[in-house]
């Protein structure tokens, strides 16, 4: 296949760049405990310097498959589809999402909402950051708000955030993993004084789970 035969097929999202795919359990936020299947993709500009996945960043570094058999090979682990990556609304989510509603799945995605929503959401992760902000569009349509904890400013951070985001969201705060035994006591007295937020812990790598 020719690169420009290839760009085609990603921009109609034929094929996507799938750094990983797994079964495990979701660690984060208000579906942790939940069995899910991972589809992690490739290609993130974001640039947070603590992210916890830098390999996803480059999408060239990642193969291309046919998004219609990955869909088949998740649906047949589990009904919750978590999509993931690096930043997954950089791609063309349509067929990947129609496929998997068409398997009975319901998808959940966790994004930066850097980039414009696509595809048949049902559960939008949202976790802003300030080096690419989230669109306008996604804050009304956003189930959580998971906002990462590395310093004293991202509580500010977090409260604006919070300020955008529709009556229904989920607020959680997420203690960057590195910063947990100085973030997560700091995070306690925020949530105490302010009861509408949530504590978010990485628990898979308390399990050591994927
Ligand atoms: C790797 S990102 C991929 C999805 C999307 N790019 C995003 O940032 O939401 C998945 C989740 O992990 C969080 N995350 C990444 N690195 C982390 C770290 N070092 N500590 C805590 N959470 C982290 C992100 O904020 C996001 O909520
Ligand atoms: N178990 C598990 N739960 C997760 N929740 C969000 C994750 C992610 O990297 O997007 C993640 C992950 O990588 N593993
Ligand atoms: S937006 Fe997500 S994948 Fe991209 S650098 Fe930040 S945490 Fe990593
Ligand atoms: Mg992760």
């Amino acid at each position: 296949m020719t690169k420009e035969e290839e760009d085609i097929l990603l921009q109609e999202g034929k094929m996507l760049p799938v750094m990983e795919h797994f079964y495990t359990i979701q660690g984060e936020g208000f579906h942790a405990g939940k069995a899910a299947y991972f589809i992690r993709l490739g290609g993130c500009d974001v640039g947070c310097h603590w992210c916890d996945v830098k390999e996803s960043w480059d999408p060239k570094l990642h193969p291309l498959m046919n998004t219609e058999e990955i869909a088949e090979t998740a649906a047949r682990y589990c009904k919750t589809i978590v999509l993931t990556g690096g930043e997954p609304l950089m791609w063309n989510l349509e067929i990947l999402t129609s496929k998997l509603k068409e398997l009975g799945c319901t998808i959940h995605i966790e994004t930066s909402g850097a980039y414009p929503m696509s595809g048949h959401l049902d559960w939008i992760t949202l976790s802003p950051k300030k080096t690419g902000l989230p669109l306008a569009d996604i804050y009304k349509e956003a189930s959580e708000l998971k906002m990462i904890i590395f310093n004293q400013n991202d509580f500010k951070f977090a409260q604006e955030q919070g300020g955008k985001v529709n009556d229904k969201c989920e607020l959680y705060l997420q203690s960057e993993w590195s910063k947990r035994d100085v973030m997560y006591p700091k995070i306690t007295d925020f949530i105490l004084e302010h009861p509408k937020w949530r504590s978010s812990i990485q628990t898979h790598k308390y399990l050591n789970i994927p």
